[in-house]
């Protein structure tokens, strides 16, 4: 028998409004525990509930007061979790989301569907590079597979950001930089054949702000130069440290020292050529905006209010790139405005030096997951995978940090956007994943993160807690998942944030925010149709996942739901 604590929250604005709180313990032997609680809040809040006998008292009652009918209707997961839940039982899912950047290597419809295979739960766009007709055949290509095969692999748009950055190299895919080679740098527009060792910059202020002695770091270093002569638009520069350029790699310069951001400060977050590209991400419906070079949380609340004002369903997720400077001492407050941060540690590293980079990342890690936001580790994760099918035992030590950090997310850049093994790569990120993650179960380690309280309203505040309480009576009882019912999403999110042992199911009606929760650690989300009525939910969900052995009789499962707060703990009948 279900056992259940229901709660019923509405802001009914009635003056003379009565609330109070009714909370009913069952015990298996019948022995009902009522607690009542009377409410004076403003706002106002209506605050009833309970049960005596399971969930059927409440849910009758809500279903009354909303007229929500339920449709026989089906339930949407995706293929690859399906088969993943088929094969190993619920314990073993994933529960590290994987990003993949789509570039030359990844943009064919067989290619997009052997990472959807592997484990892809969000496709990236970098605007940096690529055509906006370029980037609209990938992003039919995803939803295509998604509409003919069943998987569920959310986009990710980024945008260039206005930082100095080369152009593309006239066509070649790299250019390599040999030590002691004096390479020219140049505001030029080229319309003929460039001169050999010439690298043109998008910046025009570019050749009076470098001074000779300045050095010149490409990629944040990958390739360093020392700027030796200045000659009107043309800049010359003698190579100290080789390497592969790459084209519209970002270009950072440094004089005694210190890194030069005078002019980057003032130069827009938001370019006008990245409106253009927004617009076109708000068309396309993509689920993501990753912005680049985010400074402070102004830029932020300025996407978002243009977003709702343009977007048909107003519901596209910002997400801010932690990679200057600024964007540290602005971190708490960037991250609060936004729906998900990147640790975008590739232009990162070149604006603070290498070895605070990891601090910098396990605090970004760890402001998100207080302030309940997804956040995506990126960058050089197993770089030299761009050029060979096996990682190095430090970039797999790489991975296996930001898993145990607990991330919700890792991503691919170049290993899957132009390397030669794509496929390698993100087998590599889900095999470090899954093993890093049942160490933590078998090792039933506790979390000794601290998670504030969070929430801004009263009802925000019981959800907050149910979910706490949720995720720690389910480690506590060892079930085997959670499941949540959400219609946007929000308590799916909180208990993701507890990051429990069990994987979360998270139904919601909606496959916008179906997409969306794919990018949130151990949440396995599904597309269903469901009522006010969580008896009607619950048999439902229950006989459509049996029907497609996803679970079994006797599976012990926690249902939390958000439109009528509840908790309730039960054997899959
Ligand atoms: N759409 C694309 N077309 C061609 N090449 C691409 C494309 N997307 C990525 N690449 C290649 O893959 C490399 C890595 O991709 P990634 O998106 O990480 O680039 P990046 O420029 O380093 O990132 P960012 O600009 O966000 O800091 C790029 O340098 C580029 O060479
Ligand atoms: C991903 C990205 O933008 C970076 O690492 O710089
Ligand atoms: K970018
Ligand atoms: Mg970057």
């Amino acid at each position: 028998m279900a056992q259940s604590l229901n709660f019923f929250v509405s802001t009914s604005p009635s003056p003379d409004f009565y609330s109070h709180s009714k909370l009913t313990l069952q015990t298996p032997h019948n022995h009902h525990h009522r607690l009542l609680f009377p409410f004076t809040k403003n706002p106002p809040l209506h605050l009833c509930a309970s049960a005596d006998n399971g969930v059927s008292a409440v849910t009758t009652n809500y279903v009354a007061q909303n007229g929500v009918s339920v449709s026989a209707g089906s339930i949407e997961v995706d293929a690859v979790t399906e088969a993943e839940l088929k094969e190993n039982g619920f314990r073993s899912t994933r529960r590290t989301k994987l990003v993949c950047t789509i570039g030359p290597a990844t943009c064919g419809f067989e290619q997009l569907e052997a990472l959807a295979v592997g484990g892809m739960n969000v496709a990236r766009i970098n605007m940096c590079h690529g055509t906006r007709e370029w980037h609209k055949s990938v992003i039919d290509k995803v939803r295509r597979l998604n509409e003919e095969k069943g998987y569920a692999v959310a986009i990710m748009m980024d945008t260039e950001g206005s930082e100095i950055h080369m152009g593309d190299l006239g066509g070649a895919s790299s250019a390599k930089a040999e030590d002691g080679q004096v390479w020219t740098f140049s505001v030029r527009a080229y319309d003929t054949l460039r001169p050999e060792r010439c690298i043109t910059v998008n910046y025009d202020g570019f050749a009076e702000d470098v001074k000779v002695g300045d050095e010149l770091l490409v990629d944040g270093g990958m390739v360093r130069f020392e700027v030796i002569e200045k000659i009107g638009p043309d800049v010359k520069c003698l190579c100290t440290d080789p390497g592969l350029l790459l084209p519209r790699a970002n270009l950072t310069f440094w004089r005694d020292g210190s890194l030069v951001r005078e002019r980057n400060a003032m130069l827009p977050t938001i370019s006008s050529k990245d409106w253009l590209d927004i617009d076109f991400g708000i068309a396309e419906g993509v689920d993501f905006i990753a912005v680049s070079f985010v400074k402070s949380a102004e830029v932020i609340n300025h996407l978002k209010s243009y977003i709702k004002a343009r977007s048909r369903d107003g519901d596209i997720a910002v997400i801010s790139k932690i990679e200057s400077i600024d964007s540290l001492k602005n971190l708490e407050e960037i991250i609060l405005a936004s729906d998900g941060a990147m640790v975008a540690r590739g232009d990162l590293g070149a604006q603070i030096p290498l070895e605070q980079v990891p601090l910098a990342q396990q605090k970004i890690v760890e402001v998100c997951r207080q302030l309940n936001k997804p956040v995506i580790v990126a960058s050089q994760l197993l770089e030299s995978m761009i050029e060979y099918p096996t990682p190095t035992r430090a970039e797999v030590a790489d991975v296996s940090e930001a898993v145990r950090q607990r991330a919700d997310a890792l991503m691919l850049s170049g290993e899957s956007a132009m390397g030669q093994f794509p496929d390698k790569a993100l087998t590599v990120l889900r095999s470090v994943s899954l093993r890093i993650e049942k160490w933590w179960r078998e090792e039933k380690r506790h979390e000794v993160m601290d998670l504030p309280d969070i929430a801004s309203s009263f009802s925000d505040s019981i959800s907050e807690e149910i979910c706490n309480s949720a995720a720690k009576m389910a480690n506590n009882l060892e079930v085997d998942a959670l499941f949540v019912y959400t219609k946007d999403g929000h308590m799916a999110s909180l208990l993701s944030r507890s990051r429990p042992d069990c994987p979360i199911f998270a139904f919601t009606t909606d496959t916008l925010v179906r997409r969306r929760l794919n990018l949130q650690w151990g949440l396995i989300p599904f597309r269903l149709d469901f009522s006010d009525d969580m008896e009607t939910n619950l048999n439902k969900t229950f006989s459509l996942l049996k029907a497609r052995g996803m679970i079994k009789s006797g599976d012990l499962v926690i249902a939390v739901s958000d439109m009528l707060q509840s908790i309730q703990v039960m054997n899959v009948p």
